[in-house]
């Protein structure tokens, strides 16, 4: 599989970055965390706007750093697309004329993705005649966004871009960017310190530290990696994909997930096979050694206990259950609950699930 390889190395006196990642060529790549932790940077780095010495950076077959070679392809001449955390669109210019700018410079054999596609995909056909100081924050980062893909980019790069929107507005924007990831094969790096931003659209992640990479992997399998877990930001979780099974006629909603776990939700507006992804608490789930008879628990599944962890405060332990399908679900319970179960490692047991979080 084609692959984004980057190493960065820089010493700025109060800030090292030592970087060297290899990352999927597809889907949404997140580089999270705190502020300070070098994410800009990385991003700049491989946008070309900063040269890092001794830095390499590679798309599939093109180069774009090799100081060993003393390659160097400038910003400009890179395929990208870059969103910032404020938009910045040409104030003398329409909106229509804003999303023209990069298409027309573009030699024609290069321009991949068309503007009506991607009026389409963000919704920004009514904005079109307008100026872009008549545009609220959403309106604005969704014509950013439009006019960075008209660029027909061979990657994008979004930095925190709803960092500077309220949450109805993020909450109005991210569909769009959910479809861009349904609906584009261009790959995404998508800076964030958001945990719930992360959840929703990364399938990749990097988490950066200090200046250097903590871990980085598929998404779903750092969440329920109990030495990542609590460090994710908002709580130790397991994420699920699947899609809606069924709308019952008792009012609940049933999402089939890839491994054919069935999660049964209060009524949620959505059409019957329509893709979706759910998060799972820790502390929504509760563990049982006998199978619950009378419980108001829509969720149950049997499993085993395969390991436990300290939690993130004192006397509480994350145990990771591998269900009876293969799926890991991660559970908090106290420090009180695991000696009066006896649960240890190899124990069977009986999985509740409290409430699920569709993203
Ligand atoms: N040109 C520069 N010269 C010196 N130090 C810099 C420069 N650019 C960034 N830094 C420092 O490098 C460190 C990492 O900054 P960076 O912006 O990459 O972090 P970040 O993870 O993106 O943070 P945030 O989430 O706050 O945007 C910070 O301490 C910052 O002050």
């Amino acid at each position: 599989m084609s692959q984004l390889k980057g190493c960065f190395n820089v010493d700025r006196g109060n800030f090292q970055l030592s970087v060297d990642f290899s990352l999927p060529d597809k889907g949404v790549t997140a580089f999270f965390g705190p502020s300070g932790s070098g994410k800009t940077t990385c991003l700049r780095a491989i946008a070309g706007l900063e040269r890092l010495p001794e830095g390499y950076f590679s798309i599939g077959d093109q180069v774009w750093q090799d100081e060993s070679r003393n390659i160097f392809v400038p910003a400009n001449q890179r395929e990208i697309g870059y969103v910032f955390q404020e938009a910045s669109l040409f104030p003398h210019l329409n909106v229509a004329e804003n999303l023209q700018f990069g298409f027309v410079r573009l030699p024609k054999d290069k321009q991949k993705v068309l503007p009506e596609s991607v009026i389409e995909l963000l919704n920004i056909g009514p904005l079109l005649n307008r100026p872009p100081a008549s545009l609220s924050g959403g309106e604005r980062q969704r014509v950013a966004i439009a006019r960075a893909l008209l660029r027909s980019p061979r990657l994008l790069l979004m930095d925190e871009p709803l960092s500077a929107l309220d949450s109805r507005l993020k909450s109005e924007i991210l569909p769009y960017l959910e479809n861009l990831h349904h609906e584009l094969s261009i790959p995404i790096i998508y800076v964030s310190h958001s945990p719930m931003e992360v959840a929703r659209l990364a399938d990749y992640i990097v988490i950066l530290k200090q200046g250097g990479i903590h871990c980085e992997g598929p998404l779903k399998d750092i969440m329920v990696d109990p030495q990542f877990a609590t460090q994710f930001g908002d709580g130790a979780s397991t994420l699920f994909e699947g899609f809606v099974s069924a709308q019952r006629d008792d009012l609940i909603t049933e999402v089939t997930t890839e491994k054919s776990t069935v999660l049964r939700l209060t009524r949620r507006p959505f059409e019957v096979n329509a893709p979706i992804r759910c998060r799972i608490y820790a502390s929504d789930v509760s563990l049982c050694t006998e199978k619950p008879s009378q419980s108001s628990i829509l969720n149950i599944y049997p499993g085993q206990v395969f390991r436990i962890d300290p939690g993130d405060h004192e006397g509480e332990f994350i145990v990771t259950v591998i269900l009876n399908n293969d799926q890991r679900l991660l559970a908090q319970i106290s420090g009180y609950s695991l000696n009066k179960l006896q649960l240890k490692a190899g124990c069977s047991v009986w999985a509740q699930v409290k409430s699920v979080a569709v993203l």
